[in-house]
């Protein structure tokens, strides 16, 4: 069984073409000019792109005394109706608990998937047994990038000298470390102040995580990356101050890698700033939003090649579970939704109004980041031999996004009114169409694990270059007696 997408304009990071593309099976087999195949789709006055790959994501993710509350199932299911075929979750251990124990149960969830989906594995405690583990979890499980908390003291966050430790091992490894970028000792400190003040509601929330303890933890995790000689991906960069570590970083040479949210990108602080308490708890999430200054660093950053990535951190809750937190904010469970919204969102704000090409669209939806976990081209490109993750995207179909119409399992949605212009016709994720027409046509349990090998080129380049500055023992002749 074959199926061509007919008549579409290919899109991909670096170009714009007219042509044809022929699936077999899960596989792209042939891009030209009229292929015939026994099924056809057709994509006239669309964009032929590369599925979106959601790098950031959180399903049913224990946080907070509760679960986030979409699963595999429906978070998938959310991902392709917005054009995304591809996701990584966290598979959080708890402190204490075996690497390979959290990845077992994390596989025992990942069997609803829709949509393809890999992993970053969490380092949230530190002992031989993580040190050992990590080296399966590579070598064996497929995953290549681990995840630490320098936020939420007390629970999942890290020390500096375990955050040390564990960078080495990753370079070691072949593996890339991976930061919430927050001084969580500040945050506490900021929090309990505020509450004693009387400061109680979600606005706090944001006074309790100014943009300075995301720039001085993203600044620590650069360095820390540095004397390790480790490449070092920021998720969620919510502002300048972080924004600015990574691009000095980036022009002395270090390989450090930043990701906005589209919800950073779109929604500003006066959200917390609502009279309708829901309103605003709805919308607490770490860091929180910023104010339009920080807005315009974020999408300068995209346009510059500075970030490299746009992505959800998708951690959906509903309004009951929001309101935990009536009487102290730091009880708000933190997480926001987006995924069905990010295509959609960024194409609207990124692509409409100027501030991005398509091919930049294209770069930091999926191409950058499937270059970056080390699985370009299988994903994130349209070429002969790739999987046929590709999304048939309209640019004149609108919508208004609401929760009534959402594939989300919760009761509300952050961009909720807003009108948006380009969404998927179709999307295939290998090769199946999984949305036709606007119509999810997905099956539960489609979805694969995707296996992404250990870094070999950027590892080298940077261990080959530490090689050049290590210390070396000066040999003398002549040493003065002691003075003894
Ligand atoms: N970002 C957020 O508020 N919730 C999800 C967990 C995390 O990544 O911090
Ligand atoms: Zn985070």
């Amino acid at each position: 069984m074959s199926t061509v997408i007919k008549g579409g304009t290919i899109v991909t990071a670096d170009l714009t073409y007219t042509a044809d593309v022929k699936i077999e099976g899960e596989t792209i087999v042939e891009i030209g000019r009229d292929l015939s195949g026994d099924e056809v789709l057709d994509a006239s006055g669309c964009m032929v792109m590369p599925g979106g790959i959601d790098p950031h994501v959180h399903l049913e993710m224990p946080f907070m005394g509760t679960y986030s509350t979409d699963d595999f199932e429906s978070g998938t299911r959310a991902a392709i109706a917005g054009g995304t075929t591809m996701v990584v979750d966290f598979c959080l251990p708890n402190p204490g608990q075996s690497l390979l124990e959290a990845l077992q149960r994390w596989d025992n969830k990942a069997g609803r998937a829709h949509c393809d989906y890999s992993y970053h594995m969490g380092i949230t405690w530190w002992d031989e047994q993580v040190f050992n583990e990590m080296k399966t979890i590579v070598e064996d499980k497929g995953i290549n990038t681990f995840k630490h908390f320098m936020a939420y003291k007390g629970a999942l966050m890290v020390q500096d000298d375990e955050m040390y430790a564990s960078f080495q091992r990753c370079a070691e490894l072949g593996a890339m470390p991976l930061v919430h970028a927050e001084n969580g000792d500040v945050v506490a400190d900021l929090s309990a102040k505020l509450l004693a003040a009387g400061n109680n509601g979600p606005e706090a929330h944001a006074y309790s995580r100014p943009p300075q303890v995301e720039g001085e933890a993203t600044n620590r995790a650069i360095m820390i990356a540095d004397m390790a000689g480790v490449p070092l991906y920021v998720v969620h960069t919510s502002c300048e101050d972080s924004h600015e570590a990574i691009r000095r970083a980036r022009q002395q040479g270090k390989r450090v890698y930043g990701e906005p949210l589209i919800q950073h990108l779109t929604l500003d602080e006066s959200e917390y700033f609502d009279k309708d308490w829901d309103h605003a708890a709805r919308r607490v999430m770490s860091p929180p939003f910023r104010n339009k200054q920080h807005q315009d660093s974020l999408w300068a950053g995209l346009a510059s090649g500075s970030l490299q990535v746009v992505a959800t951190d998708h951690c959906a809750f509903t309004t009951d579970q929001k309101r935990t937190g009536i009487n102290d904010f730091t009880k708000i469970p933190n997480g926001t939704g987006g995924l069905e919204d990010r295509l959609p969102m960024l194409w609207t704000y990124g692509v409409v109004t100027g501030r991005l090409t398509m091919n930049e669209f294209v770069a930091v939806t999926s191409t950058n980041i499937a270059k970056i976990l080390n699985i370009y081209p299988k994903k994130g490109a349209i070429l002969v031999g790739a999987d046929a993750d590709i999304v048939v995207w309209d640019p004149t179909k609108t919508k208004t996004i609401s929760a009534k119409t959402q594939q989300s399992a919760i009761d509300y949605n952050v961009f909720e009114g807003k009108q948006v212009q380009g969404l998927p016709r179709f999307t295939l994720s290998r090769g199946t169409v999984s949305l036709r027409d606007g119509e999810l046509t997905s099956k539960e349990g489609h979805g694969q694990f995707v296996k992404r090998e250990p870094y070999q080129a950027v590892g080298k380049a940077l261990s080959t270059w530490k090689e050049l500055t290590a210390p070396r023992k000066i040999e003398r002749s002549g040493i003065p007696a002691s003075g003894v």
